[in-house]
């Protein structure tokens, strides 16, 4: 499970968890504004939007999970085993939108789209095909969100087409498929910050016994479902200062109420999921931000201490084992 949040206050931020029981090797890749990329139907773009992400880099090719574009506009990749379902390529004299592999989603929008409003243009003239990457790297089932300081909506290729949904939260988990998701809030419409009134029934006087009974009711399991109602209810209820480490601070405050602990997810006997990493990128800034599942210290990459302009990847591996600060030794 995957659990993906916008957050707002000067700048606005996006990231992500990742959330599996083993790691592809993944590491922060810079893609600089001359890196050509060859995209496997739509042709080559030699000119772009620089990128900054978490990617798993193969033959050269930087495979994005999610990453940012120096315009701000960010997309994340997570899992939708079950649902996504792609097309077919078909020869290019018989289609006249653009064809795009899956694994290309995220730098073929990127390198060319500043807004969401622009992506939606895109969007509006694409067919996502399930072309793998390679043999060894077979295709993904994801979907995706896509934000920039104004909006946010959510992609998903299913059996009926190309959905484009609104994300008023600027959440995306995984299972069921978004608009189940949003629906799921619902139920909840009576949790609130405030400790909670006794409106059970009217014969009944229920007691508020404890201080700190805000959220009452807000599910606390790791499905997906479950992390969507919580961490919607985090983000939206989240207070933070406007500069730039109370901001990041939250961020990771709010994806780690969906934080996964070893041991509590068993996804195949005696294999647990975790939370790799979680990210949070600045993304008016282009920096970088994580923390991995070892490793609690908050550690940065900012895009635009390189040299952008470069044709060549950029990558540094994850900080993955974390120290402790002895204060008496
Ligand atoms: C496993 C991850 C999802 C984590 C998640 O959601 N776990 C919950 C499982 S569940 O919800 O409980 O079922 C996903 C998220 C992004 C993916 C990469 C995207 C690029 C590339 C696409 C290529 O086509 C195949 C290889 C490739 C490197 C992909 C590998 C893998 O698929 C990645 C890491």
């Amino acid at each position: 499970m995957c659990t993906a949040a916008t957050y707002k206050t000067k700048d606005f931020y996006m990231g992500r968890t990742l959330d599996y029981e083993f790691s592809y090797g993944e590491q922060i890749a810079i893609t600089p504004r001359n890196y050509e990329f060859d995209f496997r139907f739509a042709g080559k773009i030699k000119s772009h939007y620089a990128l900054i992400g978490m990617a798993f880099v193969a033959e050269g090719y930087p495979l994005y999970y999610d990453a940012v574009n120096e315009k701000g506009l960010g997309m994340a990749g997570l899992n939708f085993v079950g649902n996504a379902a792609y097309e077919e390529a078909l020869p290019e004299d018989e289609t006249e939108v653009s064809q795009v592999a899956q694994f290309e989603f995220i730098p073929w929008i990127l390198t060319q789209c500043a807004t969401v409003a622009e992506a939606r243009e895109k969007l509006a003239a694409m067919r996502l095909t399930g072309t793998a990457f390679s043999e060894q790297l077979p295709t993904a089932q994801l979907h995706w969100i896509i934000a920039d300081k104004d909006s946010s909506i959510v992609v998903e290729s299913m059996k009926d087409g190309l959905h484009v949904y609104d994300n008023p939260v600027g959440v995306l988990t995984n299972n069921p498929p978004f608009p189940s998701q949003m629906f799921a809030l619902n139920n909840y419409a009576g949790v609130s910050r405030k400790q909670p009134e006794s409106t059970f029934a009217g014969v009944l006087q229920l007691d508020a016994y404890s201080r700190g009974m805000g959220g009452m009711g807000i599910p606390g399991d790791l499905s997906s479902q479950s992390r969507f109602v919580k961490v919607a209810f985090t983000k939206l209820n989240s207070i933070s200062g406007e500069e730039e480490d109370e901001s990041v601070s939250q961020f990771f405050h709010i994806l780690g109420s969906v934080d996964q602990q070893r041991g509590c997810c068993e996804v195949t006997e005696g294999k647990y999921e975790i939370t790799i990493y979680t990210s949070c990128c600045n993304t008016a800034k282009g920096i970088y931000y994580y923390t991995t599942y070892d490793n609690h210290q908050i550690t940065a990459v900012d895009m635009h201490a390189e040299n952008l302009d470069s044709d060549q990847l950029i990558c540094y591996p994850l900080l993955s084992k974390g120290e402790v600060r002895w204060q008496n030794k």
